[in-house]
């Protein structure tokens, strides 16, 4: 007999599907929303921060801290690999390509990145959203410290069209005290002021697209001081 503790139970080819590739959730409808018609981007930052308030409306935003709060989030250790900003949030992660998908289209986001009066900013022909999608909550005491996020390269769709991540999406679910995603300009002539932080607050419902990758502004995460932070986050994805 085998000395007791050394054998393991066999794990089903199942069970181990499952720890390598969590279940997709199950996410709400994107509904109730206003007509992609009756929304805006808003230039905050030209050619690189951009705004669309009420992308979700209220009730949706609720339906979807309810539902994200049954998620199993994770809280980021404090301790970042060597070169990785301080993250302190909760959060989920996941490969969902029809949840892109159905954000892209349904929520307006493709219309308006489509309209949008100058579509060279966005570095390409727009293919839509990165299946990577994030969740974070952010609770009192929580931020993210100044980073840059990275482009990412990435086969999308069922033809695995080359691709690139070009710009950040953040959709705030809760307004919040603190937790402002702050935007540091650089100094472009030396002796110059040093330019005011753009701040952003989250506001339930905006959705907030920046550029990312060479030319991503130095950018954090506010600590928030109270309420709950709850942003989703994806990317643009364009033709490489
Ligand atoms: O939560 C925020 O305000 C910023 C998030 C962020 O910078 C990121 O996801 O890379
Ligand atoms: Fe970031």
């Amino acid at each position: 007999m085998a000395p007791r503790g050394k054998q393991k139970p066999a794990k089903s080819a199942a069970s181990i599907k499952e720890v390598v590739r969590p279940q997709v959730p199950n996410w709400p409808p994107l509904t109730p929303l206003i007509p992609a018609e009756h929304l805006a981007l808003e230039t905050l930052c030209p050619g690189q921060i951009l705004l669309v308030r009420n992308l979700f409306t209220s009730n949706l935003c609720k339906a979807y801290v309810s539902f994200l709060s049954a998620l199993p989030l994770n809280t980021t250790p404090g301790n970042p690999k060597r070169g990785e900003a301080v993250r302190v949030n909760d959060r989920f992660q996941i490969e969902d390509t029809v949840f892109a998908r159905m954000l892209w289209e349904q929520s307006g986001l493709q219309y308006l990145v489509e309209s949008f009066e100058d579509p060279t900013i966005f570095g390409g022909k727009v293919l839509g959203l990165n299946p990577n999608i994030r969740v974070y909550r952010y609770r009192p005491g929580h931020f993210f410290d100044p980073h840059y996020d990275e482009s990412n390269r990435l086969q999308f769709g069922e033809e695995k069209v080359p691709a690139k991540t070009t710009w950040t999406l953040l959709i705030y679910l809760t307004t919040c005290e603190g937790g402002e995603t702050a935007f540091y300009p650089t100094v472009r002539k030396r002796g110059e002021k040093t330019p005011d932080p753009i701040m952003v607050e989250p506001e339930a419902g905006m959705g907030l697209l920046h550029k990312h990758g060479e030319d991503c502004m130095l950018h954090a995460g506010r600590e928030v001081t109270s309420g709950e932070k709850w942003v989703l986050r994806s990317d643009l994805v364009v033709e490489r």
